[in-house]
Parts: structure tokens; sequence; C-alpha cells
């Protein structure tokens, strides 16, 4: 009977009253519930299937929530969520008010760390350990890590130090071979020799000092808790090597792994994607990125891209295929990928380091030691900027224009649309004495024509786009087109300023001469973005307007569509009418 097992299982504790003949059955369950959830709901799916058996085979061994079970990154864990109390809310995953894509500790005693960004549970799940020895508690801490996110440096940090505790920590790695694209560097190859076990070689773990076992096969249930029993009666750090398929149990995401990684939706029953509308849409403007830097390469050799694990997602892949010997693939490694850029830059290249912007938060001491306080031209492409939606707070890119404002040295751009992404791609190609950060969000922009004849952009100047009066309005990057849409009909005037650093003073002083209130929007924290820059900007001259600082406030957005979370920050075009009309309406009054 369909879901004859799984309706019977809310917590682990019901998993562990089974008989271990049943499990299989309760994987089949399970993989077939995930499936049907996120065929209409989207989010993550090959890697939650990939770790059916290891999630089922966790929960029945351990006594989680008392032992300590990390997932490394998290989109992996849908299976732990549905069965640790989760079931009955996991269609509203990812969605308003809905619980999250990602292990989080205020959601349930089952995640005891919250995760998002990779490779940190190893670091976690030993402090975990050292905590539990401190205490004199008796417990087991296990961390489930996959091949690519082992291969951070922050990963092999935590091994490092584990290799030389007594800390009861249990590392299991995931290896499916695959991160969101393939895997890549010389760990990649050293796991692919030990799993076909034709070369012989040190063990990498066992020389860390962990007490390793495997590769065994992780769609084994049987095999899989043996394994986990015995690896309870084990002292101090161990290491177990597990081998699975990324999207095992449908046809399609085990064959085509990096587009079912998060697939957006399709047809559970077939597996077949659901094919999007038909009609022209403006491009992403990751296309535009990566399309603009395969034509500008073509034509300047010094060009170089370098993407930390996300070619697919940042579009970097076209340079890849193209010129496979200008473009990498570094794996998830963005503080490497900034300090190898800021390498090739003092050799002449022009590397163009395409990073999420949540993800660069990760290399912030070599955005600033590296690149910026040797003034080298790199040119950061800070994709997936402002709020990001269903992934939430662990991934929204609110904080780049706040982190990166303080940094002298670095220029900061945010292309109000396609045309100016690639304006500003062409212009810092032709030579710049600075490092540069151009930020821009996921998805789609407004244009269909946008592959225009280039133009230079001038460095640190604004633009006018519509001239009222009273009321001014200065936006950066994307929400222009928002601030477009609220004031066709007011009598507002409408600046683009382009530059958060250097600021266009001159402008700003034409605008603050001819204005009686001015309102700046951003789609970052308030806390030290745009906003507060302008702020400074007429503290400093000693103007004494009425300034509204209009982004995200000081507090973390949890996850929803990027329109929901805007309205609810009221930065969506009918937020912003309603605010212009007051402050109109305030001076007409006064
Ligand atoms: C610091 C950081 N960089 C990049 C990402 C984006 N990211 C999410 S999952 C993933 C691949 C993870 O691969 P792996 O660890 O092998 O797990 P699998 O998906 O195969 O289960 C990447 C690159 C991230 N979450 N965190
Ligand atoms: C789990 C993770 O960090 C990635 O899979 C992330 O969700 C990708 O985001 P995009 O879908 O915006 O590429
Ligand atoms: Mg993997």
């Amino acid at each position: 009977m369909q879901n004859s097992l799984l309706k019977h299982i809310n917590l682990p504790e019901d998993l562990r009253q089974l008989k271990a003949e049943d499990l299989p059955q309760v994987a089949k369950e399970l993989r077939e519930f995930i499936i049907n959830v996120v065929a209409t709901k989207e989010g993550h799916l090959g890697a939650s299937l990939g770790v059916i058996e290891l999630t089922i085979a966790l929960h029945y061994s351990f006594n989680t929530p008392e032992d300590l079970l990390i997932w490394d990154v998290g989109h992996q864990a849908y299976g732990h969520k549905i069965l640790t109390g989760r079931k009955d809310r996991f269609e509203t995953n990812r969605q308003l008010n809905g619980i999250s894509g990602f292990p989080k500790r205020s959601e349930s005693d089952y995640d005891t760390f919250g995760v998002g960004h990779s490779s940190t549970s190893i670091s976690a799940a030993l402090g975990m350990a050292i905590a539990s020895q401190l205490k004199g508690e008796n417990k087991h801490h296990i961390a489930v890590i996959g091949d690519a996110s082992i291969a951070s440096g922050m990963a092999f940090e935590g091994l490092n130090h584990a290799g030389v505790t007594d800390a009861n920590l249990l590392v299991i790695l995931n290896d499916n071979a695959i991160g969101i694209d393939p895997s890549v560097g010389a760990l990649k190859q050293y796991l692919t020799n030990v799993k076909k076990g034709t070369q012989k070689q040190d063990n990498i773990f066992e020389a860390l000092n962990f007490n390793y076992s495997g590769p065994i096969d992780g769609h084994d249930l049987s095999l899989l808790i043996s394994e986990l029993e015995r690896l309870k009666t084990v002292k101090g750090p161990k290491f177990l090597h597990v081998i699975t398929t990324k999207g095992k149990g449908l046809k399609q995401a085990e064959a085509d792994q990096v587009k079912y990684h998060a697939p957006g939706k399709f047809d559970a029953k077939t597996g077949e994607l659901i094919a999007k509308s038909s009609t022209i849409e403006p491009p992403k403007y990751q296309d535009v990125f990566g399309e603009t830097i395969v034509e500008l390469a073509r034509n300047n050799e010094k060009i170089i891209g370098i993407t930390p694990a996300m070619p697919t997602g940042s579009s970097l892949k076209y340079m890849m295929e193209v010129f496979p010997n200008r473009a990498f693939d570094v794996g998830i490694a963005e503080q490497h990928a900034v300090t190898l850029a800021a390498g090739m830059a003092t050799r002449g290249l022009i590397p163009f380091c395409n990073i999420y912007s949540t993800f660069l938060q990760r290399a912030y001491d070599q955005i600033i030691h590296d690149v910026a306080l040797q003034n080298l031209p790199v040119v950061f492409c800070l994709d997936r900027a402002g709020l990001v939606g269903e992934d939430g707070a662990t991934h929204h890119g609110v904080f780049d224009l706040a982190y990166l404002n303080c940094v002298p040295n670095l220029v900061i751009f945010a292309p109000r649309d396609a045309i100016a992404l690639r304006n500003i791609m062409y212009t810092v190609q032709l030579g710049i004495d600075f490092p540069i950060a151009i930020r821009y969000p996921r998805g789609r922009g407004h244009l269909l024509e946008w592959k225009l004849p280039y133009k230079t952009i001038k460095i640190g100047k604004g633009e006018c786009l519509k001239k009222g009066k009273d009321v001014a309005i200065l936006s950066i990057g994307t929400m222009a087109k928002h601030v477009e849409d609220a004031i066709t009909d007011l009598d507002a005037s409408h600046y683009d300023m382009q530059f958060v650093k250097p600021l266009d003073e001159t402008l700003l002083h034409e605008i603050f001469n001819t204005h009686k209130t001015i309102v700046t929007i951003e789609d970052g924290t308030i806390v030290g973005g745009f906003g507060s820059t302008i702020l400074a900007f007429a503290n400093t001259h000693r103007y004494k307007h009425h300034i509204e600082v209009l982004g995200i406030e000081d507090k973390f957005i949890e996850h929803g569509s990027v329109l929901q979370l805007q309205q609810l920050q009221q930065l969506d075009s009918t937020s912003i009418k309603k605010k212009v009309e007051q402050l109109l309406s305030i001076l007409n009054n006064s």
C-alpha cells in the first residue's frame, strides 16, 4: 500500500520501532514523498534523493537528537526533515512562512546547526564534540559532508584540527562525484581512485589520524546500519566514506544530475521537466554576463574567468566551453578564487572573478588584504546580489554593499539593466587600475534588446533618468526599474547613481540643491549601504534635507518569492509609489 509505513513515522523514534527489513520500503516511500512535493513546490532534489538510505540509517542507528547530526550545506536534508517531525509541513518548504529549505536550529531540535553555506559541518561537529567532552556528556557527533564541500579549505581546517583530538566525531563523506556541477580538483581525482581501487595510494584521511572505513555502497541499508553500529564503538575521530548516486531513484535525475540539482517544476510520474512558456523573455543577468564575457574574451586575450563551483549558476560555463584554458572552476573555494584572481592581476591578466554575493562573504579578508590593499585590478562579478527568494536567509545577497563600502580602493557598481552590465564589463576590460565589484541580481531583467553596440561607462558617474520636482529618488542597481514603474505619473526626479563608490559628488550637489526631499533605494541592508553613504554625504556638506533611506531592514530576511519579500520590505513598485506620494503630499501641504 502506498505510503503505508511512512504515514506512521513522524519522528525517528517511530522509525526505530521498525524491523531493519522494513527500511527499504521506508526508503521507497520517502523518495516518492520528496519527488511528489518537489515536483510542484520546487527546491533541491538530487542531493536529498541520493542520501535517503543514509538518512534512514543515521536516524535508525543513532539516538537523534541526543546524538548530534549535522548536514553540510543542508540542501540534502529533506529526508531528514520529513523523518523529524516536519512531514506535514513539508509542502511549505521554502515558501513564505513555511519551513526552511535548510536545517535551522529554530525550526527543530533535530537541526543541530544552521547551514546553507558549505563546508561548515566538520568544524561545527567538532565544536560540539569538544563541548560534550568538557561537559562530561556521552554523545555521538556526526557530520555528513559531500565530495565537493569537503574540498573546501574550511573543511580541511576542521579535519586538520579533529585529527589531533580524541573527540567522538564521525565524519561521513557522501561521495557522489558531483557538486552542483561535476566536482573538480586533485581531491576529486584521489576519491575516484579510491572508489576504483585501481591505484595504490596512501589514505589521506588515515594520514590525518582518522579511523577510516569504506568506501561502502550508500544505498545498501543493512550495510550502512551495520557499519554505523560498528563505528559507534570506535573511539576518537572516524571517517566513513560512502558512495551514492545523486538523484537516486528518479531516472532523469540520475541521468542529468546538474539539471536535477534544483530542477524547478517537473512531472512527478515521468520525471520530465515542465516546459517553461515559449514566449520570448528578457535574458537572465547570468546569461548577459556569460555571453558578454565570451564575446569580450574573443578580442582580449587577457580576460580570464573564475568561478568557485558555480559554472552553471553563474553562466561562466559558456566561457569554459569556448576557452577552457582561460576559465576556471576552482571548486568551493571562494578564498582561493579571490587570491588566485589577485595573483593573475599582478601579472597583467584581467580576471573576472564571478562569485555569488552571499558566498563572497567567505573571502572578505582576501578582498581587503590580497586585492584592495594592493589595488589590484580584479573584476568581481557579484551574482545573486539582493534578495534571492526561496533559498532564504543564508543566501540573500544583501550585505555586499555594506561590507564592500568600507574597503578603500574598491569601486562598486550596480547595473540598472542588462545593457549597463554589458557596458561595464566592456569598460573594465579596456583597462583599469583599481579593483571593481559589479553586483547584479538572480534571474531575468526587463530588456529584450540588450546586445547593443558597446559604450564605455564613466567611472563614478550617475545618470538622471527622470527630471521632476521637489523629491529626488536615488536608486542603485536594478531597483531602478521599480522606481521607474512607481513614478511614471508622479512629479519626482529619478537618478541612477550607478556607483556606490566613488560617489558622483557633483551630481549629488546638483540634486541636493534642486530638491527638498531625498529618497535612497537599494536592495541591500540599510545599515552601512548606499543610503548610509548618502546620509554621510549630506552630513559632511551640511545639507539639512529630509532623507528617506529605503532598503532591507536590519534583520535576517527569511525565504519566500523575491516579490513577496520585496513587498514585505516595501521595495516593490507599489510600496515605493505610496512612499513617494506621501512625501509629495507632505511637501504640498507644508
Ligand atoms: C560556501 C558555499 N559556496 C557555494 C555553495 C553553493 N553550493 C551549494 S551545494 C553545492 C555543491 C555541493 O556538492 P557536494 O558537497 O558534493 O554535495 P551534493 O550536492 O553532491 O550532495 C554548492 C557549490 C554553498 N552552498 N556554499
Ligand atoms: C544549496 C545551494 O547553495 C545552491 O544550490 C543554491 O541554492 C543555488 O542557488 P541558485 O539556484 O540561485 O543557483
Ligand atoms: Mg557531491
